[in-house]
């Protein structure tokens, strides 16, 4: 290895990393997925849920009618953290519901499409609402306002079920389907389809 006493070489950039992209409602189990996979996956992966953005905010109170553009910007520069994280190389599993249809939009213009897997975590609505009354931490009804919007695209690379599978076995699942992933991925045909050059954008919410 070459010398660098004075360490003002930047790190080399190894090729783009993975971003395995657990898409479902809240309490559908995507961080308890992601746990198991960190554990599960060979090599080093990064779990980055967008709620651990969401919690670096300061704790001032925000106005009812600015809440909304303040949930939009954190989601916005997170999608942009998570392709910077992966264009320096880190593999990344990603804990993000796809619950309003830009977010799926943006999220095709900044990930690299071939190195993307979009998982869908499903799981039926009474289950979750079950899990929702139980943890007590969420806004009741999320889920199900949630529930007919994250795979309204419906493509996706991998689908699990946590209603029948453990967080363990979802995410041995996923693992094991990574090496014979199907081309091209789901993000390059929604890419395709969704993001053409020239296409009049559909309507964000
Ligand atoms: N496969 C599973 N089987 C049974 N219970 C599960 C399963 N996966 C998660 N749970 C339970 O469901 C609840 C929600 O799980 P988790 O926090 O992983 O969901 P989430 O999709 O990340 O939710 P949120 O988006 O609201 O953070 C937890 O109480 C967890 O123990």
């Amino acid at each position: 290895m070459a010398q660098d006493p004075d360490h003002a070489s930047v790190p080399g950039t190894p090729a783009g990393g993975r971003v395995i992209l657990l898409n479902g409602t809240s309490s559908s189990g995507k961080s308890s997925i992601a746990g198991e996979l960190l554990d599960v996956l060979d090599g080093t992966w990064f779990h980055m849920p967008v709620d651990a953005f969401h919690a670096m905010r300061c704790k001032r109170e925000i106005a009812e009618e600015d809440l909304q553009a303040e949930v939009d910007r954190t989601v916005k520069g997170f999608h942009r953290a998570v392709a910077g994280m992966a264009a320096a190389g880190n593999n990344l599993v990603v804990d993000h519901p796809l619950s309003r249809r830009w977010r799926l939009l943006d999220l095709l213009d900044v990930l690299v499409p071939e190195n993307t897997v979009l998982v869908a975590v499903r799981c039926p609505l009474p289950e979750l609402e079950r899990r929702e009354a139980e943890r007590g931490d969420r806004q009741p009804g999320l889920a199900a306002l949630q529930y007919h919007r994250v795979h309204s695209h419906e493509l996706h690379d991998i689908d699990v079920d946590t209603s029948v599978h453990s967080p363990r076995e979802c995410a041995v699942r996923i693992s094991d389907a990574l090496p014979d992933l199907p081309r091209p991925t789901a993000f390059e045909t929604l890419r395709r389809t969704l993001r053409r050059p020239g296409r009049s954008p559909r309507k964000h919410r």
